[in-house]
Protein backbone atom coordinates (compact mmCIF):
# COMPACT_ATOMS: atom_id res chain seq x y z
CA UNK A 1 0.00 0.00 0.00
CA UNK A 2 1.17 3.31 -1.05
CA UNK A 3 1.62 6.07 1.24
CA UNK A 4 -1.10 7.81 -0.21
CA UNK A 5 -3.49 4.64 0.33
CA UNK A 6 -2.83 4.37 3.66
CA UNK A 7 -4.71 8.32 3.13
CA UNK A 8 -7.55 7.46 2.43
CA UNK A 9 -10.62 6.37 4.31
CA UNK A 10 -13.61 5.69 4.28
CA UNK A 11 -16.49 8.64 5.85
CA UNK A 12 -19.14 6.68 5.64
CA UNK A 13 -20.16 3.77 3.39
CA UNK A 14 -19.57 5.55 -0.10
CA UNK A 15 -16.49 6.96 -1.81
CA UNK A 16 -12.69 7.35 -0.44
CA UNK A 17 -12.14 10.78 0.81
CA UNK A 18 -8.61 11.52 0.65
CA UNK A 19 -7.04 13.99 3.29
CA UNK A 20 -3.61 15.91 3.47
CA UNK A 21 -0.33 14.43 2.53
CA UNK A 22 1.73 14.55 5.78
CA UNK A 23 3.95 11.75 6.23
CA UNK A 24 3.78 11.15 10.15
CA UNK A 25 2.98 8.24 11.83
CA UNK A 26 0.79 10.02 14.07
CA UNK A 27 -1.05 11.04 11.01
CA UNK A 28 -1.30 7.67 9.65
CA UNK A 29 -2.28 6.14 13.09
CA UNK A 30 -5.26 8.97 13.67
CA UNK A 31 -6.30 7.94 10.00
CA UNK A 32 -6.51 4.41 11.21
CA UNK A 33 -8.47 5.16 13.86
CA UNK A 34 -11.28 6.96 11.69
CA UNK A 35 -11.47 3.52 9.33
CA UNK A 36 -12.44 2.05 12.99
CA UNK A 37 -14.69 4.98 14.30
CA UNK A 38 -16.37 5.31 11.40
CA UNK A 39 -17.92 1.99 11.01
CA UNK A 40 -18.77 1.99 14.49
CA UNK A 41 -21.57 4.52 13.92
CA UNK A 42 -23.31 2.52 11.17
CA UNK A 43 -25.99 1.10 12.07
CA UNK A 44 -25.71 -1.62 9.39
CA UNK A 45 -23.83 -3.30 12.47
CA UNK A 46 -25.33 -5.70 15.16
CA UNK A 47 -26.36 -3.95 18.16
CA UNK A 48 -25.54 -0.07 16.42
CA UNK A 49 -28.22 2.79 16.82
CA UNK A 50 -30.03 3.58 14.13
CA UNK A 51 -28.97 6.41 11.77
CA UNK A 52 -31.61 9.70 12.10
CA UNK A 53 -29.73 11.44 9.67
CA UNK A 54 -27.24 9.32 6.81
CA UNK A 55 -26.35 10.77 3.35
CA UNK A 56 -25.16 9.06 0.60
CA UNK A 57 -22.60 10.71 -1.59
CA UNK A 58 -24.32 13.56 -1.12
CA UNK A 59 -23.60 16.66 -3.78
CA UNK A 60 -24.48 19.90 -4.60
CA UNK A 61 -22.92 22.26 -6.65
CA UNK A 62 -23.25 26.08 -7.12
CA UNK A 63 -22.46 27.04 -10.96
CA UNK A 64 -19.39 25.41 -11.13
CA UNK A 65 -18.23 25.42 -7.78
CA UNK A 66 -18.94 21.80 -5.88
CA UNK A 67 -19.81 22.57 -1.88
CA UNK A 68 -20.94 19.92 -0.63
CA UNK A 69 -19.00 16.45 -2.37
CA UNK A 70 -20.17 13.60 -1.80
CA UNK A 71 -20.34 13.26 1.98
CA UNK A 72 -21.81 10.45 3.85
CA UNK A 73 -22.92 11.52 6.94
CA UNK A 74 -24.46 9.47 9.85
CA UNK A 75 -25.92 10.87 12.88
CA UNK A 76 -27.30 8.25 15.52
CA UNK A 77 -29.91 8.20 17.30
CA UNK A 78 -29.47 9.63 21.01
CA UNK A 79 -26.08 11.81 19.86
CA UNK A 80 -25.05 15.11 19.81
CA UNK A 81 -23.50 15.30 16.85
CA UNK A 82 -21.07 18.45 16.23
CA UNK A 83 -20.90 19.36 12.75
CA UNK A 84 -17.56 20.91 12.75
CA UNK A 85 -16.16 22.90 9.68
CA UNK A 86 -14.23 25.83 8.95
CA UNK A 87 -16.71 29.05 7.11
CA UNK A 88 -17.28 28.08 3.86
CA UNK A 89 -16.96 24.21 4.08
CA UNK A 90 -20.26 23.82 3.09
CA UNK A 91 -22.12 22.68 6.75
CA UNK A 92 -25.05 25.32 5.74
CA UNK A 93 -25.64 23.91 2.39
CA UNK A 94 -25.64 20.39 3.73
CA UNK A 95 -28.15 21.16 6.45
CA UNK A 96 -30.15 22.82 3.64
CA UNK A 97 -30.17 20.36 2.17
CA UNK A 98 -31.16 17.51 5.03
CA UNK A 99 -34.16 19.78 5.46
CA UNK A 100 -35.07 19.73 1.89
CA UNK A 101 -34.58 23.29 1.37
CA UNK A 102 -32.49 23.02 -1.91
CA UNK A 103 -32.04 20.22 -3.83
CA UNK A 104 -28.52 17.77 -4.13
CA UNK A 105 -26.99 17.40 -7.67
CA UNK A 106 -26.27 14.03 -6.26
CA UNK A 107 -26.84 11.52 -3.80
CA UNK A 108 -29.47 10.69 -1.28
CA UNK A 109 -30.39 11.74 2.32
CA UNK A 110 -32.60 9.97 4.57
CA UNK A 111 -33.80 12.05 7.63
CA UNK A 112 -35.88 9.81 10.50
CA UNK A 113 -35.04 6.69 7.82
CA UNK A 114 -37.43 8.42 5.27
CA UNK A 115 -36.11 9.87 1.74
CA UNK A 116 -35.50 13.40 1.36
CA UNK A 117 -37.41 15.08 -0.35
CA UNK A 118 -39.97 11.96 -1.51
CA UNK A 119 -41.59 12.00 2.01
CA UNK A 120 -40.45 15.60 3.56
CA UNK A 121 -44.19 15.50 4.44
CA UNK A 122 -43.54 12.68 6.65
CA UNK A 123 -40.32 13.18 7.88
CA UNK A 124 -39.69 16.96 8.68
CA UNK A 125 -42.76 17.78 11.14
CA UNK A 126 -40.45 15.23 13.51
CA UNK A 127 -37.87 17.43 13.18
CA UNK A 128 -36.99 20.84 14.99
CA UNK A 129 -34.75 23.40 12.87
CA UNK A 130 -33.10 26.29 13.26
CA UNK A 131 -31.32 27.52 10.06
CA UNK A 132 -31.07 31.61 9.46
CA UNK A 133 -33.36 31.79 12.73
CA UNK A 134 -36.70 32.53 12.34
CA UNK A 135 -38.00 36.87 12.36
CA UNK A 136 -39.27 37.63 15.51
CA UNK A 137 -41.16 40.82 15.76
CA UNK A 138 -39.15 43.41 18.31
CA UNK A 139 -42.32 44.84 19.87
CA UNK A 140 -43.92 41.74 20.67
CA UNK A 141 -43.48 39.56 23.89
CA UNK A 142 -41.67 36.21 23.45
CA UNK A 143 -44.90 34.61 24.57
CA UNK A 144 -47.04 36.03 21.46
CA UNK A 145 -44.17 35.82 18.70
CA UNK A 146 -44.01 31.79 19.42
CA UNK A 147 -47.87 32.43 19.48
CA UNK A 148 -47.79 33.95 15.88
CA UNK A 149 -45.39 30.98 15.03
CA UNK A 150 -47.39 28.52 16.58
CA UNK A 151 -50.45 29.64 14.55
CA UNK A 152 -49.11 29.11 11.52
CA UNK A 153 -48.21 25.64 11.65
CA UNK A 154 -51.17 23.63 9.86
CA UNK A 155 -50.61 20.47 11.78
CA UNK A 156 -50.91 22.48 15.32
CA UNK A 157 -54.08 22.65 16.85
CA UNK A 158 -55.25 26.05 17.86
CA UNK A 159 -57.12 24.84 21.14
CA UNK A 160 -53.91 23.37 22.71
CA UNK A 161 -51.55 26.39 21.86
CA UNK A 162 -51.68 28.14 24.98
CA UNK A 163 -49.70 24.91 26.63
CA UNK A 164 -47.91 24.25 23.93
CA UNK A 165 -45.99 27.98 24.07
CA UNK A 166 -45.48 27.30 27.93
CA UNK A 167 -44.49 24.38 27.76
CA UNK A 168 -41.71 25.41 24.70
CA UNK A 169 -40.72 28.70 26.90
CA UNK A 170 -40.66 26.63 29.84
CA UNK A 171 -38.07 23.97 28.38
CA UNK A 172 -35.65 27.18 27.37
CA UNK A 173 -36.12 28.76 31.10
CA UNK A 174 -38.11 31.60 29.34
CA UNK A 175 -41.18 31.37 30.95
CA UNK A 176 -40.49 33.63 33.51
CA UNK A 177 -39.43 36.34 30.49
CA UNK A 178 -42.66 35.37 28.33
CA UNK A 179 -44.16 38.52 28.83
CA UNK A 180 -40.96 40.76 27.97
CA UNK A 181 -41.03 42.47 24.81
CA UNK A 182 -38.29 40.19 22.51
CA UNK A 183 -36.34 43.57 21.86
CA UNK A 184 -35.48 43.41 25.86
CA UNK A 185 -34.29 40.02 25.48
CA UNK A 186 -30.77 39.52 25.33
CA UNK A 187 -28.85 37.88 22.75
CA UNK A 188 -28.90 34.32 24.72
CA UNK A 189 -32.05 34.80 25.44
CA UNK A 190 -32.95 35.75 21.64
CA UNK A 191 -31.75 31.99 20.60
CA UNK A 192 -33.12 30.37 23.53
CA UNK A 193 -36.38 31.67 22.02
CA UNK A 194 -35.66 30.35 18.20
CA UNK A 195 -34.48 26.83 20.03
CA UNK A 196 -37.93 27.35 21.48
CA UNK A 197 -39.64 27.63 18.13
CA UNK A 198 -38.45 24.83 17.27
CA UNK A 199 -40.07 22.80 20.10
CA UNK A 200 -43.75 23.92 19.75
CA UNK A 201 -44.41 20.21 18.17
CA UNK A 202 -42.47 17.26 19.79
CA UNK A 203 -39.30 16.27 17.75
CA UNK A 204 -37.10 13.75 17.84
CA UNK A 205 -34.49 15.42 16.02
CA UNK A 206 -33.00 18.99 16.35
CA UNK A 207 -30.87 20.28 13.56
CA UNK A 208 -29.40 23.97 14.61
CA UNK A 209 -27.16 25.68 12.65
CA UNK A 210 -24.39 27.73 14.33
CA UNK A 211 -26.80 28.11 17.19
CA UNK A 212 -24.39 30.18 19.29
CA UNK A 213 -23.09 32.55 16.89
CA UNK A 214 -22.89 36.09 17.77
CA UNK A 215 -23.83 34.77 21.21
CA UNK A 216 -21.43 36.49 24.25
CA UNK A 217 -20.02 33.79 26.31
CA UNK A 218 -23.28 33.79 28.84
CA UNK A 219 -25.35 33.22 26.12
CA UNK A 220 -23.43 30.53 24.30
CA UNK A 221 -23.03 28.81 27.95
CA UNK A 222 -27.30 28.98 27.87
CA UNK A 223 -27.35 27.27 24.60
CA UNK A 224 -24.91 24.33 25.49
CA UNK A 225 -26.28 24.02 28.75
CA UNK A 226 -30.03 24.14 26.78
CA UNK A 227 -28.52 21.48 24.17
CA UNK A 228 -27.32 18.72 26.68
CA UNK A 229 -30.42 18.86 28.55
CA UNK A 230 -32.25 18.28 25.04
CA UNK A 231 -30.41 15.14 24.94
CA UNK A 232 -30.85 13.80 28.12
CA UNK A 233 -34.96 13.91 27.48
CA UNK A 234 -34.29 11.57 24.35
CA UNK A 235 -33.74 14.52 21.83
CA UNK A 236 -31.02 13.69 19.02
CA UNK A 237 -29.00 16.86 18.38
CA UNK A 238 -26.66 18.06 14.51
CA UNK A 239 -25.34 21.48 15.73
CA UNK A 240 -22.89 23.25 13.26
CA UNK A 241 -20.10 25.01 14.42
CA UNK A 242 -17.17 26.61 12.80
CA UNK A 243 -15.77 26.49 17.15
CA UNK A 244 -13.53 22.96 18.16
CA UNK A 245 -13.67 24.31 21.55
CA UNK A 246 -17.66 24.15 21.76
CA UNK A 247 -18.16 20.70 19.81
CA UNK A 248 -15.72 19.45 21.94
CA UNK A 249 -17.65 20.63 25.10
CA UNK A 250 -21.13 19.64 24.12
CA UNK A 251 -21.13 16.64 21.82
CA UNK A 252 -20.86 13.00 21.69
CA UNK A 253 -19.72 13.05 17.31
CA UNK A 254 -17.95 15.12 15.69
CA UNK A 255 -17.76 15.33 11.66
CA UNK A 256 -15.51 17.58 10.02
CA UNK A 257 -15.93 19.40 7.15
CA UNK A 258 -13.12 20.53 4.93
CA UNK A 259 -13.17 21.95 1.93
CA UNK A 260 -16.73 20.88 0.89
CA UNK A 261 -15.41 16.85 1.95
CA UNK A 262 -16.50 15.01 5.32
CA UNK A 263 -13.28 14.35 6.48
CA UNK A 264 -13.63 12.60 9.68
CA UNK A 265 -17.12 11.06 11.82
CA UNK A 266 -17.23 9.16 14.41
CA UNK A 267 -17.02 9.47 18.69
CA UNK A 268 -14.84 11.92 19.92
CA UNK A 269 -13.81 9.36 22.28
CA UNK A 270 -12.43 7.07 19.32
CA UNK A 271 -10.63 9.86 18.22
CA UNK A 272 -9.14 10.65 20.90
CA UNK A 273 -8.45 6.88 21.55
CA UNK A 274 -7.27 6.80 18.24
CA UNK A 275 -4.43 9.34 18.77
CA UNK A 276 -1.13 8.53 18.73
CA UNK A 277 0.91 9.07 22.23
CA UNK A 278 4.80 10.39 22.37
CA UNK A 279 7.30 8.82 24.88
CA UNK A 280 10.09 12.00 26.05
CA UNK A 281 13.12 10.40 27.72
CA UNK A 282 15.46 13.50 29.28
CA UNK A 283 18.84 11.86 30.30
CA UNK A 284 22.71 12.18 30.44
CA UNK A 285 22.67 9.00 28.25
CA UNK A 286 21.22 9.56 24.91
CA UNK A 287 22.38 6.65 22.78
CA UNK A 288 22.20 4.50 25.68
CA UNK A 289 18.05 5.18 26.10
CA UNK A 290 17.78 5.11 22.53
CA UNK A 291 18.93 2.18 21.93
CA UNK A 292 16.97 0.60 25.19
CA UNK A 293 13.77 1.99 23.55
CA UNK A 294 14.68 0.47 20.16
CA UNK A 295 15.00 -2.77 21.97
CA UNK A 296 11.75 -2.37 23.82
CA UNK A 297 10.22 -2.20 20.42
CA UNK A 298 9.12 1.64 19.90
CA UNK A 299 9.41 3.36 17.15
CA UNK A 300 10.67 6.52 15.35
CA UNK A 301 13.13 6.69 18.73
CA UNK A 302 15.20 9.66 17.69
CA UNK A 303 17.57 12.25 19.71
CA UNK A 304 16.73 15.64 19.97
CA UNK A 305 19.37 18.12 18.53
CA UNK A 306 20.44 19.17 22.53
CA UNK A 307 21.11 15.45 23.33
CA UNK A 308 19.55 14.59 26.28
CA UNK A 309 16.35 14.08 25.05
CA UNK A 310 15.10 10.84 23.02
CA UNK A 311 11.70 10.72 21.93
CA UNK A 312 9.86 7.77 20.64
CA UNK A 313 6.41 6.58 19.66
CA UNK A 314 4.84 3.39 22.24
CA UNK A 315 2.61 1.49 20.00
CA UNK A 316 1.51 -1.50 21.84
CA UNK A 317 4.49 -1.40 24.03
CA UNK A 318 3.12 -1.14 27.50
CA UNK A 319 4.17 2.71 29.13
CA UNK A 320 4.63 1.21 33.01
CA UNK A 321 7.25 -1.39 31.49
CA UNK A 322 9.88 1.90 29.86
CA UNK A 323 11.13 3.36 32.82
CA UNK A 324 11.97 0.30 34.84
CA UNK A 325 13.75 -1.12 31.59
CA UNK A 326 15.89 2.02 31.10
CA UNK A 327 16.84 1.98 35.26
CA UNK A 328 17.49 -2.15 34.61
CA UNK A 329 20.31 -1.19 32.04
CA UNK A 330 21.40 1.50 34.15
CA UNK A 331 20.50 4.29 32.16
CA UNK A 332 19.61 7.34 34.14
CA UNK A 333 16.18 9.16 33.72
CA UNK A 334 16.06 12.80 34.62
CA UNK A 335 12.40 13.21 33.33
CA UNK A 336 9.80 11.37 31.37
CA UNK A 337 6.96 12.57 29.67
CA UNK A 338 3.92 10.50 28.04
CA UNK A 339 1.63 13.15 25.31
CA UNK A 340 -0.93 13.00 23.50
CA UNK A 341 -2.08 15.17 20.93
CA UNK A 342 -4.71 17.54 21.52
CA UNK A 343 -8.01 17.52 19.36
CA UNK A 344 -7.11 20.39 17.85
CA UNK A 345 -3.76 18.60 16.98
CA UNK A 346 -6.07 16.08 15.42
CA UNK A 347 -7.97 18.55 13.03
CA UNK A 348 -4.64 20.33 11.76
CA UNK A 349 -3.51 16.89 10.80
CA UNK A 350 -6.54 15.97 9.02
CA UNK A 351 -6.98 19.23 7.56
CA UNK A 352 -3.61 20.75 7.53
CA UNK A 353 -5.42 23.93 8.79
CA UNK A 354 -6.48 24.61 12.65
CA UNK A 355 -9.69 25.34 13.83
CA UNK A 356 -10.93 28.27 15.60
CA UNK A 357 -10.64 27.44 19.09
CA UNK A 358 -11.17 30.53 21.25
CA UNK A 359 -14.70 30.10 21.83
N1 LIG B 1 -26.87 30.11 -2.92
C1 LIG B 1 -25.56 30.05 -3.14
N2 LIG B 1 -25.03 30.39 -4.34
C2 LIG B 1 -23.70 30.32 -4.59
N3 LIG B 1 -22.80 29.91 -3.68
C3 LIG B 1 -23.24 29.56 -2.46
C4 LIG B 1 -24.65 29.60 -2.12
N4 LIG B 1 -24.79 29.18 -0.84
C5 LIG B 1 -23.54 28.89 -0.39
N5 LIG B 1 -22.62 29.11 -1.36
C6 LIG B 1 -21.16 28.86 -1.24
O1 LIG B 1 -20.98 27.54 -0.83
C7 LIG B 1 -19.85 27.43 0.02
C8 LIG B 1 -20.27 26.73 1.30
O2 LIG B 1 -21.12 27.59 2.03
P1 LIG B 1 -21.84 27.15 3.37
O3 LIG B 1 -22.68 28.32 3.83
O4 LIG B 1 -22.51 25.85 3.17
O5 LIG B 1 -20.60 26.94 4.34
P2 LIG B 1 -20.58 26.86 5.92
O6 LIG B 1 -19.60 25.77 6.25
O7 LIG B 1 -21.95 26.73 6.46
O8 LIG B 1 -19.95 28.23 6.31
P3 LIG B 1 -20.58 29.42 7.17
O9 LIG B 1 -20.40 28.99 8.58
O10 LIG B 1 -19.73 30.58 6.79
O11 LIG B 1 -22.02 29.55 6.74
C9 LIG B 1 -19.34 28.83 0.26
O12 LIG B 1 -18.25 29.04 -0.61
C10 LIG B 1 -20.51 29.71 -0.15
O13 LIG B 1 -20.06 30.94 -0.66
Amino acid sequence: MSLHDAHSFRAGVGDDVRVGDGESAAEMAVIAGATRTVGAVSSEGAGEPEALIRTRRLTKRFRHATVVDGIDLTVPAGAIYGFLGPNGSGKTTTIRMLLGLIRPVAGEVEVLGLPIPARSAEALPRVGSLVEGPAFHPYLSGWANLARIDAADPAADPRTARTRIDAALDRVGLLAAATKRYRAYSLGMRQRLAIASALLMPRELLVLDEPTNGLDPQGTREVRHLIGQLAQEGVTVLVSSHLLSEVEQMCSHIGVMYEAKLVWQGRIDDLRAGAVQTVRVETEQPAEAARVLTDLGLADVAQDPDGRVVTGLPGEVEIASIVPRLVREHVSVLGFTVSAPSLEDLFVQLTGEGFDVSG
